[in-house]
């Protein structure tokens, strides 16, 4: 159990900013998960806690200590790295062993022998316990990786895309235990990941970083409802939420502010809480952001907000089809059940359900409102 507190953390390589001011607070007992495109500071961000890499500027506590001068080995944090930093001359039990014979944490052999056995069997590795690194697969490697961070119990887990090269299956499997085993043993946890859909199943908490920054911190919920802005919204979702141009009109049948699609001449209505936020707010630009499964198509007209477009692509993946629709020059990724068929080229009519938009400012690309926006907020545990 530990709580982590970084302030001001500025980390540079060379001319590279590698983390630039960065602030964040890991609460106990917390499964928090650093997330984002390759390059943002995930990695470097984990080893600057596990006493790997240290800061130009900044200051990082473990449980309210600053530890920035501690060695690795005397923080009590259990690391497993991306390219599994397993030692090539020693068997995979020895491997999973090594952290318990260590002089921090010297355990007798029947001890160890235990906690090999019970890590090694939820790992599904327990058949190769004699081989050497080198006689296993990229799958099995990382497997031991994972087997030799999880066989103690440490304050802290610090773990780097530990699943990245586990196939579909045991990667589902291994998401669940490892869920399961950081509720059972308290301890908090900071987790890499590429994989959005593994950042909002395991997290209690995202970071989403960029360019070295925080971009946002905050539960998946708000990162899938209230992304703050273009670049989160991007990041969360299959397929990509599509990002619509709009213009503020007013609408001939009720008088009322709405929103027409650059391309298309329909007028399109907006909830009232959305209506009085937009109202307020300056731009006349507008995006639009609205997820695949918000938007229903047919194949003729339905009338007053139906946008016509061209089918362009229908491609089935598994239990759906996604269909890529061209409307004037911009293609709107939809939803569609897994036996539809379309024709390239053929006529096709969406409505986008506004309800459930995402509406953001054209020229900031900075999140403005949605529908309902008070239901989706705060509802994550502890504080940035
Ligand atoms: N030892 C190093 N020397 C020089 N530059 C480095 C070093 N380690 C990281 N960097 C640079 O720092 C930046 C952040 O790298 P980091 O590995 O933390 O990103 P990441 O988000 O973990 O990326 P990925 O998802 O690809 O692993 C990158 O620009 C990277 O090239």
């Amino acid at each position: 159990m530990a709580q982590i507190e970084l302030e001001g953390i500025t980390k540079r390589f060379g001319k590279i900013s590698a983390l630039n001011n960065i602030n964040l607070k890991v609460e106990d007992n917390e499964f928090f998960v650093l997330f984002g495109p390759a390059g943002a500071g995930k990695t470097t961000l984990l080893k600057t806690i596990a006493g790997a890499e240290f800061p130009e500027e900044g200051l990082v506590r473990i449980d309210g200590k600053i530890v920035n001068h501690v060695e690795s080995k005397d923080r009590n944090v259990s690391m497993v790295f991306e390219n599994y930093a397993l030692y090539p001359n020693l068997s995979v039990y020895d491997n999973i062993a090594s952290p318990m014979r260590s002089k921090l944490y010297k355990k007798d052999e029947e001890y160890i022998k235990k906690a090999v056995n019970k890590v090694t069997e939820m790992m599904k590795i327990n058949h190769l316990l004699d081989r050497r690194p080198s006689q296993l697969s990229n799958g099995q490697r990382q497997r031991v990786a994972l087997g030799r961070c999880l066989v103690r119990e440490p304050n802290v887990f610090l773990m780097d895309e530990p699943l990245a090269h586990l196939d579909a299956k045991l990667r589902h499997f291994m998401r669940g235990e490892l869920k399961e085993m950081q509720t059972s043993i308290n301890s908090t946890t900071i987790y890499v990941t590429h994989d959005y859909m593994e950042a909002m199943s395991l997290a209690d908490r995202i970071a989403v970083l960029n360019h070295g920054e925080i971009v946002q911190i905050g539960t998946a919920q708000e990162m899938y409802y209230t992304p703050c802005n273009e670049f989160v919204a991007c990041l969360f979702g299959e397929p990509e939420i599509n990002l619509l141009e709009g213009k503020k009109c007013v609408c001939s049948r009720t008088g009322e502010m709405s929103l027409s699609i650059v391309g298309s001449d329909k007028a399109l209505e907006l909830e009232a809480d959305v209506r009085n936020v937009l109202a307020q707010h300056g731009a006349d630009n507008i995006h639009i952001g609205i997820r695949g499964n918000d938007i229903q198509f047919a194949f003729e007209d339905l009338g007053d907000e139906w946008i016509k477009g061209s089918v362009y692509a229908n491609e089935p993946i598994g239990n759906k089809v996604i269909m890529t629709i061209m409307v004037a020059d911009k293609k709107i990724a939809i939803t569609c059940p897994n036996d539809t068929v379309a024709d390239m080229d053929q006529d096709v009519y969406i409505k986008l359900n506004l309800k459930k938009a995402l509406i953001f400012d054209g020229n900031t690309e900075e999140f403005i409102t949605r529908h309902n926006i008070d239901s989706f907020k705060k509802q994550g545990k502890g504080v940035q």
